[in-house]
């Protein structure tokens, strides 16, 4: 079931440093955000304190609130495993696990969760996963061969299964096509524009022309200068950041001035 995320004074620090500065974004359920700014502005950091994921980062920490339809993933006694089986994360780099089947890499992290299923039960999740993930067609008929030997679009297909099959409320994705050709970008997108009908999805991008093809809204992140925080500069309907923006250094941005 797709869910809403509401930050509120998110401040992000490594070590002493702060990363990313106060934050407060409302990211809307059964839709599409993308993150765009310059380098080091704090996109991925910002984007891995949505499921925790920077607390596997020594020195790493948050001060401020991350709501899941109201449920804050940071209150004490929340368990950051749960949380990441709530709001999956696939990666820039496709990262099946690469000895495992195709079929196992599926059930990889339903397995982490520990649920037991019968054996049928988990050929249907893994059919639904990988049709889900626009895959399905193409391995039905190697499920038990290796998942590294698919093609890089393929692999990354496949996280993607991997990450739809715990049933999720969110998907983040983090430059989920830098690593990948235009045909197996084009399929990622495709999918992307599916999964928004039953999850959150959140995506960062380098890429302009892909976050004004994929995206309902746009957040622009900037930074003032090296060792500054990044923020959030401006936050609207995609449309808007990129025929439109209010600000300035937005305008810079999307028209390709500056980053
Ligand atoms: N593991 C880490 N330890 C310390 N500092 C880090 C770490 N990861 C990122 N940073 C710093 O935090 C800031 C934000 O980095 P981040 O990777 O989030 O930016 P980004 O906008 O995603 O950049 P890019 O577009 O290049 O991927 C940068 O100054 C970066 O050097």
């Amino acid at each position: 079931m797709s869910k809403r995320i509401d930050v509120s004074d998110l401040n992000v620090y490594y070590g002493d440093f702060r990363a990313v500065e106060d934050v407060n974004i409302t990211l809307d359920a059964k839709s599409v955000t993308a993150f765009i700014g310059p380098s080091g502005c704090g996109k991925s950091t910002f984007l891995r304190t949505l499921n925790r994921m920077h607390e596997v980062i020594p020195g790493a920490r948050v001060e401020g609130k991350v709501l899941l339809d109201g449920d804050n993933l940071y209150a004490d006694g929340v368990d950051p495993v749960t949380v990441r089986s709530q709001i999956g994360m696939v990666f820039q780099r496709p990262n099946p696990f690469p000895t495992m089947s195709i079929r196992d890499n599926v059930l990889a992290g339903v397995k982490l969760n520990s649920r037991r299923m019968p054996r049928s039960d988990a050929d249907d999740l893994v059919e639904k996963s990988l049709r889900g993930a626009n895959l399905w067609n193409e391995v039905k008929d190697r499920l038990e061969k290796p998942g590294s030997g698919l093609s890089g679009g393929q692999q990354q297909r496949l996280c993607i299964a991997r990450a739809i099959a715990v049933s999720p409320d969110v998907i983040l994705m983090d430059e989920p096509c830098s690593a990948l050709d235009p045909i197996s970008t084009l399929a990622i997108e495709d999918l992307i524009n599916e999964l928004k009908d039953e999850y959150t999805v959140v995506i960062v991008t380098h890429n302009m022309q892909q976050a004004a093809r994929v995206s309902d809204k746009t957040a622009f992140f900037n930074i003032a200068g090296t060792g500054k925080p990044g923020k959030l500069i401006e936050f609207a309907e995609t449309a808007t950041i990129f025929n439109n923006p209010a600000e300035k250094s937005t305008e810079d941005y999307v028209s390709g001035r500056f980053g």
